[in-house]
């Protein structure tokens, strides 16, 4: 199942899934939530019946009345007013934040054993989104949300039935009233609803236009496109304006309406009972409990009410983020190879599997790939590389060559074919034993924020200080972090905008061999680093790549001079194969593509080798 920005696949039950998800592992403080709303809800209506009392003890007794027990009573029930409040702002406020927390972490934690294909439907800011804002707000609701139902549901209840055991009739008449209350609170709500609704569009372009205003600060001032972003930023912002005071018009009308409203029910109250009081079949304790109770009942009214809208507002938060939790990796460990690994864990077997580690070779056969239906991008494409060789694979851009070491790194599988590992297909073998063999280097280097020394450590998470800075020589890139002003000390920022690219580059290159992976697959990306670090690149290949697999996509003619085998893909089909001689003697594509993009290249070289 997918959970595309467009779609949700959890239209029904997904209140009841969420709920769940938070109610199992948090039950004890769920229910310590929950005696707190039932008790305050109690505590609070009592207050009234306390008042009711006194008022009949004095009209009954004048001057002989005994109120020092009420004062009691009064004095008890407020200060267990007092510990249920702030126990429950204390004990809801802790459950949103684990729930929030888990959610989170659920959801994080989902994410990331997601398969790459799940990435190309779904963009990043959206996931983002999903993990920090809706996840905030599902928590929030659920917490609060249950502490505001369980208070205010038995209090509703609870007045009316005082009510009707009080005087039924007059009860009927102020109850009738509701109804009609109940009635415009719904149209108000479902008017606030629509323009809040609005409002979060709105704010969401917003954020939008902001992040690639700010993220695309140079692109803009390159094109001189500042004054169209403040421009459209400017029609946003103005329509924002406009619908929160809308907004805010339809809450500020609300309120003073639903006050009116029940000035009038105590007026009704206080009309009808003051006649029977007159007449003396009510007594006056009675009527101040009706016009308090009247007063009091708007309170857990408009809670519940709030609070159902609220739930109706967050419905596509919960939506989206479960949806977002039912999505299965499409590339996983098949139930034959979890029973393979359980059984390798039992045996103790050196590999998580229990097949052979070493690599001997690797074989793509028939191989036919599409990442989306109907659009072929490797077809028919069969090589066979021998463990300890040299890869290089060239061709035209966007003919296939980032998808078949993707192939390789199992980040996508087949449709049709094997990629065969000692024979086996790699299907049949744990993912995670493939992906802990393989080294990777991407074309644009990822760094995480935290320090040098824990990037290149991220490769290799037991690794020593000692590992680390071998790693770092190996890549020829330790006499950079060492002039540095903190070392492997130094802190990376987010998106390591203070190191250069060819910087980043070197150190995902230390990272990526660090364990000593059997196959290395490397991006070269020479247009994104310096003639230096082109240069130390270049020196420690030879090292890096002894007695390794290595797939390497090639800019540089002097990594394809020297790879074992060159791959010549063309449209996704391999087209050529050999070494650089037998290539060139064969004059086919290779040779054209020689002609065209290298023999500059090799010109430069020759004469900086003062070889012409
Ligand atoms: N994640 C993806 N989803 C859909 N199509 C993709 C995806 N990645 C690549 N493609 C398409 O597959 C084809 C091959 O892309 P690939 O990146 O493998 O080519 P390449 O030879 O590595 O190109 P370059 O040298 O420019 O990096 C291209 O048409 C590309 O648009």
């Amino acid at each position: 199942m997918d959970a595309t920005q467009n779609s949700t696949p959890f239209e029904k039950g997904a209140w009841k899934a969420v709920f769940n998800r938070c109610y199992q592992p948090q039950k004890k403080l769920f229910h310590r939530v929950i005696a707190l709303a039932l008790t305050t809800a109690g505590v609070e209506a009592s207050f009234t019946l306390i008042t009711k009392e006194v008022f009949d003890e004095i009209a009954d007794k004048g001057a002989d009345a005994q109120l020092l027990g009420y004062g009691l009573v009064f004095f008890t029930a407020l200060a267990v007013l007092v510990i249920c409040i702030r126990s429950f702002i204390r004990l809801t406020g802790k459950l949103s934040m684990t729930l929030m927390y888990e959610l989170r972490k659920e959801s994080f934690e989902h994410l990331q054993s997601l398969s790459f294909s799940f990435y190309d439907n779904n963009a990043v800011g959206w996931l983002v989104s999903r993990i920090t804002s809706d996840t905030a707000r599902i928590a929030r609701i659920v917490a609060w949300g249950t502490l505001d139902l369980f208070w205010g549901i038995p209090m509703i209840l609870a007045i009316f039935i005082v009510l009707f055991v009080l005087d039924a009739r007059m009860a009927l008449i102020v109850l009738a009233l509701f109804p009609l209350l109940a009635g415009v609170a719904w149209v108000f709500n479902q008017k606030i609803l629509n323009s809040s609704r609005e409002l979060r569009k709105t704010n969401s372009r917003l954020t939008a236009v902001y992040n690639e205003g700010i993220a695309g600060i140079q692109t803009s001032k390159i094109l001189v496109r500042e004054q169209q972003n403040l421009k459209e930023f400017k029609v946003d912002t103005d329509k924002m304006y406009g619908l929160s005071m809308h907004n805010l018009l339809l809450t500020s009308a609300f309120f003073p309406f639903v006050n009116v409203f029940v000035s009038l029910a105590v007026g009704i109250a206080l009309w009808l009972g003051g006649v029977d009081v007159l007449a003396g079949v009510l007594t006056l304790g009675t009527l101040v409990a009706f016009m308090n109770y009247a007063r009091t009942l708007m309170d857990p009214m408009l809670e519940v009410s709030e609070t159902l809208a609220n739930l109706q507002r967050t419905t596509a938060c919960v939506e989206r983020v479960m949806g977002l939790l039912v999505v299965e990796p499409t590339i996983k460990d098949s139930d034959a190879v979890v029973e393979l690994m359980k059984r390798a864990y039992e045996s103790d077997h050196q590999t998580l599997d229990g097949l052979e580690n070493d690599i001997r070779d690797i074989e793509f056969k028939d191989i036919q790939f599409s990442y989306k239906p109907d659009e072929p991008v490797l077809s028919d494409f069969n090589l066979k590389v021998p463990a300890g060789s040299t890869v290089a694979l060239v061709g035209p851009t966007g003919s296939g060559k980032s998808t078949v070491v993707s192939l390789l790194c199992r980040f996508y599988e087949p449709n049709q074919g094997q990629v065969l590992v000692n024979g086996v297909d790699y299907r049949d073998r744990s993912l995670l034993w493939l992906q802990s063999n393989l080294g990777i280097v991407l074309q644009t280097p990822f760094l995480f924020t935290g320090t040098i020394r824990s990037n290149i450590r991220y490769g290799k998470l037991d690794a020593t200080d000692a590992e680390i800075e071998a790693a770092a020589k190996a890549v020829n890139v330790h006499d950079i972090i060492m002039g540095m002003e903190h070392g492997y000390e130094t802190q990376v920022q987010e998106g390591g905008t203070n190191l250069s690219t060819g910087q980043k580059q070197l150190i995902s290159f230390a990272r990526a061999i660090i364990h000593d992976p059997q196959i290395l697959v490397m991006d070269e990306a020479t247009s994104s680093v310096d003639t230096q670090t082109e240069a130390r690149l270049q020196k420690s290949l030879a090292t890096v790549l002894k007695g390794r697999t290595s797939f390497i996509i090639a800019h540089r003619l002097s990594t394809i001079r020297n790879a074992d085998v060159i791959v010549v893909i063309e449209d996704g089909r391999l087209i050529e194969q050999g070494s650089h001689s037998e290539l060139l003697e064969k004059k086919g594509h290779y040779f054209e593509l020689y002609q065209k993009q290298f023999k500059n290249e090799l010109e430069e070289t020759l004469l900086k080798e003062g070889e012409i």
